[in-house]
């Protein structure tokens, strides 16, 4: 009998401790586990969260009925643009499959991508800002600088822009949690640390569709054959909503005294699949990873996810290993948003 493969390696953590109220020695255990988690494998199930199945399900099924079944018209409408090109910022905005590129190389998938809006008098704010004040705002007028921009949201399905605004704000409470638990777990103060630095995240959102991978491997020339490159994640947490679909996630593992592996991540039922970014791994003084990760989608159906990345303030200044120069968070994003598009 061929070996079977390994069972997923991925630990859970239950964040309800940094949810509601707590004795010391559950936040303390909570924050240890989390410390392991993010050494290795850097990947980890997250349950007993803030989100009800209501609202996953909404999200999801949003998603996919926007994907599968918005008019092209709608999606041109809301399509991502280059800076100075009508009302793009370089980064909001939908991409048809083969827009997004990952390592020069185009992926087999179709997303939007939201960022915080730009508000006035925060440092993310600058003379080209798209200044979107909550619902308030809203007038994607132009010209834009790069990630300046207003979001795009779709008219169709109905509903989209309510249910996703509560996704934001359960995410981004979700988000301080978990930098809260990694704080306590780093100690010297790095809770108040990261808390003061994500207190207004430069958080992005994701919505993917991923159509399977042609059957014949090849997706076209300048083309991965990939749903989405190997990568890492920028900032602190990203937290994975997927669908169903097992087998198309994978993330790089690497043992002690093993050679590194693809694993696949499948979706565990009413958990996220968290990851830490370059920015966590950087805070962490290189002690936890940004671990790599890809999609490879060769299944039957059409798969959706939607991470939302919760990351520092646009302006907040991480630093490395000794030795290594800060970095500013939002200059960061600004060198990959503009390599990879
Ligand atoms: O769709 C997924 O499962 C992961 C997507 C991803 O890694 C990303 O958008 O950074
Ligand atoms: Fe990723």
């Amino acid at each position: 009998m061929p070996p079977s493969p390994p069972a997923s390696p991925l630990p859970t953590i239950d964040i309800s401790p940094f949810l509601h109220p707590s004795t010391p020695s559950r936040l303390h255990s909570t924050s240890a586990s989390l410390s392991a988690a993010c050494t290795n494998p850097g990947f980890f199930y997250l349950t007993n969260h803030n989100l009800s199945r209501a609202l996953t399900s909404r999200v999801l099924a949003l998603a996919r009925a926007f994907f599968l079944h918005a008019p092209a018209a709608e999606k041109e409408r809301i399509r991502r643009l280059g800076v100075g090109v009508g009302t793009g910022d370089g980064a909001r905005g939908y991409q048809v499959v083969g827009d997004n590129v990952t390592e020069g190389k185009r992926d087999w998938h179709e997303a939007i991508d939201w960022y915080r809006p730009v508000r006035e008098g925060e440092p993310f704010e600058s003379a080209g800002g798209g200044r979107e004040d909550g619902r308030a705002g809203g007038g994607r007028e132009g010209p834009y600088e790069l990630l300046k921009g207003v979001n795009a949201w779709p008219a169709y399905p109905e509903g989209f822009r309510e249910v996703y605004e509560e996704y934001v704000e359960k995410m981004s409470e979700l988000g301080t949690a978990v930098v809260k638990a990694m704080g306590l777990a780093l100690g010297h103060g790095m809770e108040e640390v990261f808390v003061g630095n994500t207190r207004r995240s430069a958080w992005v959102m994701r919505a993917i569709g991923y159509p399977p991978l042609p059957e014949d491997g090849t997706t076209g020339k300048d083309e991965g054959g990939v749903s989405c490159g190997a990568h890492s994640d920028y900032g602190c947490v990203t937290l994975l909503l997927a669908d169903e679909t097992a087998g198309a996630l994978q993330a790089w593992v690497e043992s002690e005294g093993e050679e590194g592996r693809w694993v696949d991540v499948d979706p565990m039922d009413g958990a996220l699949v968290v990851n830490i970014g370059d920015m966590m791994s950087r805070w962490s003084g290189g002690k936890w990873k940004a671990t790599r990760h890809r999609v490879l989608h060769r299944g039957g159906g059409y798969r959706v996810s939607v991470p939302f990345f919760f990351e520092p303030d646009w302006d907040a200044g991480v630093p490395g290993k000794e030795g290594e120069e800060e970095v500013i968070y939002g200059k960061y994003l600004e060198g990959k948003v503009k390599g990879n598009f």
